[in-house]
């Protein structure tokens, strides 16, 4: 009897695939980076077929069971994919635009005018349905508009993106850059850029745009894209205006340095300069027709070299000659230190940046980030500023804080943009759901030291088919805290058999370590030195690990969102293959239903059959709901258990810290070792004593006192 399985009852684990056994992430990029590939096509014959279009099968019963997603927005169905809206634009002469919103269908839009109705209604817009909303708009008058007049109103079809090709052909990027894209060698478009790099350097005014789509889909390539040939584009109509034209921020030094290496690739030989802000760089005024230059010293640098230079001291850097950079990628922290560097009341602006891309929004808007990245935004104090804001997961108390912030930062202003444009938002997938392309485990360890046995079988080629999981090397482990991350590398460290590389292939990575060290690591990581790295959620999100195979939640994550992100980092660009297994204990019961609600959705946009869903109804129904106060402190704290301090063996009840200790050691030996602690130290404190009093047994030792 395999007690592992026991202690697992309440999730039913399918056996290991051979498939997947045979195609790991770690074994290569996807033959196609799209997600929805599937239900794609079958829509396509649909329509091919002069039928109403329909959502594929998979997606259909979600509509009609998909359990409440109780966190962000109030729309709980499904999106359709955004290739949906291609085929219907496509294919206008069977399905027009406005037959694709059947009028039983209430899901949430694909790309859709975030503005006020009225303000819609006004602006001309260049998609193919703008000849029916100016015909609406006569009507202005009318009733009110029902809710779903109105979601219909807000609803755009814009011409998808059909290969990278396209991008100099059909939209006439800078021909360097395009050169650039296509030595990437990627052959297929994923869903998130066929639908936003036409909105993004299409003809019609640029919109300040809200992103929604999975992890791993290829956001920075859309992104960074239109940022660049915008520039491009600048240098050529403004060639004596230099400085800082756009702005990226992300919420980890990690995240931003890595959008720094892919930017680099694209800005090769297109005269654009795109750089890294690091600790002791200044962004300031030359004095040159208020252009914002940012002082640093190799902006050409490869990534290591950067990485390098990140590690000399502040002191080094500040003797640097002043140089001129277009894109800068930054932290919050760091770049709001820098505007208010000469600690004067109110922070220096960035009046030359035109474009300002948050990756990762809405943990940048979150109360951690907000008042920094709201200062940035506010500092950004050109009237024709665009905003993108991009992630996996998006509340709609962000959509909110993003409307408000666009109109207050205007009237701040007193000007108005030199075109009016649109905030459109545009969702890929499910909005706010892990991607379907992984397999999840949720498995129920009952303690602390049930998950480590479940992690040390992980581990264990071996003793891997008892547990019925197949992990292997490279992936992530994710815990609660720095001091558990710490606690969980040195209990592992010696795991590794030493014939397979010991000690040197599991490593940990936190942000109490130095920024050296945290590049070393990241790097010996990417190489395949290290094989399993212990962090904490410093790496849940962005971080582009391309062959991982797998991710462990060694402590579940505080929220669903995070959960989304965590597990994303495997399954990138849609290779198949990954997993994600999550630990939980009793203490963690109560917090377990949003994630499992997540799977339950993942699996279901998978399709397959009902009997291989790792989540049974009967776990689902017997999971307890969380309340919202509940919610709230569960994301500012995690499981309040594993929060605590480190106390002493005294000072423990235990059912605090010691319950929740990494540690395979059992209570006696725990206490055998400090009794034996103990006994030293009091012996080297009598010592001590006794040295003070004069009273030294080990007269050899002493000198005398001199003449
Ligand atoms: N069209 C494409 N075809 C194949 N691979 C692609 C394509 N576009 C991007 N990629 C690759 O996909 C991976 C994931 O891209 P990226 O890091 O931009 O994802 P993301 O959407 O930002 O994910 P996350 O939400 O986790 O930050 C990268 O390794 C990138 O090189």
């Amino acid at each position: 009897m395999d007690a592992f399985r026991l202690l697992t009852r309440s999730t039913k684990l399918k056996p290991v695939s051979s498939a997947s056994d045979s195609r790991l992430p770690s074994t290569g990029k996807a033959a196609n980076p799209q997600l929805f590939r599937t239900a794609e096509t079958d829509k396509l014959e649909s329509t091919k077929n002069g039928k109403k279009r329909k959502r594929s099968a998979a997606v259909q019963q979600d509509e009609e069971d998909v359990p409440d997603l109780d966190f962000f927005s109030s729309n709980k169905r499904p999106a359709a994919s955004v290739t949906e809206t291609a085929v219907a634009t496509e294919d206008d002469e069977k399905v027009s635009a406005q037959d694709a919103v059947s009028d039983d269908d209430d899901s949430m839009d694909e790309v859709t005018d975030m503005r006020d109705l009225e303000e819609i209604q006004v602006q001309p817009t260049s998609t193919t349905d703008s000849k029916k909303k100016k015909k609406k708009s006569k009507k202005e008058e009318a009733p009110t508009l029902s809710k779903k007049e109105q979601k219909r109103a807000r609803r755009l079809f814009p011409e998808p993106l059909l290969n990278f090709k396209e991008l100099r052909s059909k939209y006439k990027i800078s021909s360097r850059l395009a050169e650039n894209v296509a030595e990437q060698g990627f052959t297929v478009p994923t869903e998130v850029q066929l639908g936003t790099l036409p909105l993004l350097l299409g003809e019609s005014s640029e919109p300040d745009l809200l992103v929604v789509a999975p992890t791993g889909s290829g956001k920075t390539l859309s992104f960074l894209i239109p940022v660049i040939n915008k520039i491009v584009r600048h240098h050529h109509s403004n060639p004596d205006e230099h400085g800082i034209l756009s702005l990226v921020v992300a919420p980890t030094r990690e995240l931003a340095s890595q959008i720094v290496n892919e930017g680099r690739k694209l800005v090769a030989g297109t005269g654009v300069k795109i750089t890294l802000m690091r600790k002791g760089m200044r962004v300031g005024d030359d004095g040159d027709a208020g252009a914002n230059v940012l002082e640093e010293n190799n902006e050409e640098s490869s990534g290591s070299e950067d990485e390098e230079a990140e590690n000399k001291p502040a002191k080094e850097r500040a003797n640097i000659p002043v140089t001129k950079s277009d894109i800068l990628v930054t932290t919050p922290l760091m770049l709001v230190n820098a505007l208010s560097a000469n600690w004067t009341a109110t922070m220096a602006t960035l009046p030359l940046v035109r474009s300002l891309v948050m990756d990762e929004a809405d943990v940048l808007l979150d109360p951690l980030f907000r008042e920094q990245t709201l200062d940035i935004w506010k500092s950004c104090s050109h009237p024709d500023l665009r905003v993108g804001l991009w992630s996996a997961t998006m509340g709609s108390n962000i959509e909110d804080l993003t409307k408000s912030t666009i109109r207050e930062r205007l009237e701040d202003l007193g000007q108005k943009p030199s075109e009016p444009h649109a905030l459109l938002r545009l969702v890929v997938g499910l909005k706010d759901s892990a991607i379907p392309n992984i397999d999840h485990k949720l498995v129920y360890a009952a303690t602390e030291q049930g998950k480590l046995m479940g992690l040390r079988q992980l581990l264990r080629p071996a003793a891997a088919s008892a547990s019925d999981i197949r992990l292997r090397p490279p992936f992530l482990i994710f815990t609660q805290t720095i001091p558990r991350a710490v606690a969980l590398h040195s209990e592992l460290k010696y795991d590794i058999p030493a014939e397979a590389g010991g000690s040197s292939r599991i490593a940990v990575l936190h942000s109490d370590l130095s920024d050296g060290q945290r590049s070393d690591i990241m790097r010996d990581f990417r190489k395949g030195e290290i094989w399993i790295l212990v962090t904490t959620d410093l790496l849940a999100r962005g971080v582009d690990f391309r062959g991982i195979n797998g991710v462990v939640n060694y402590d579940i994550p505080n929220s669903a969102a995070v959960y989304v992100h965590r597990v994303g980092r495997t399954g990138r660009a849609g290779r198949e293959g990954g997993i994600a297994v999550t630990y939980y204990t009793k203490e963690d019961i109560p917090y377990v239903k949003s994630i499992a609600n997540i799977i339950d959705v993942s699996e279901k946009l998978r399709g397959g059959e009902e009997g291989d869903k790792s989540i049974q109804k009967w776990l689902l129904d017997a999971l307890p709901n969380l309340s919202k106060n509940s919610k709230k402190d569960m994301k500012r704290h995690g499981v309040k258990a594993r929060q605590a301090p480190r106390l002493t063996d005294k000072e423990d009840d235990g059912k605090g810290a010691r319950g929740m200790r990494i540690s395979t050691k059992s209570g006696f030996e725990r206490r055998m070792e400090n009794n034996k602690r103990g006994a030293i130290e009091a012996s080297r404190n009598r010592k001590a004593a006794a040295a003070a009093s004069g009273n030294v047994s080990d007269a050899g030792s002493w000198g005398g006192l001199d003449d």
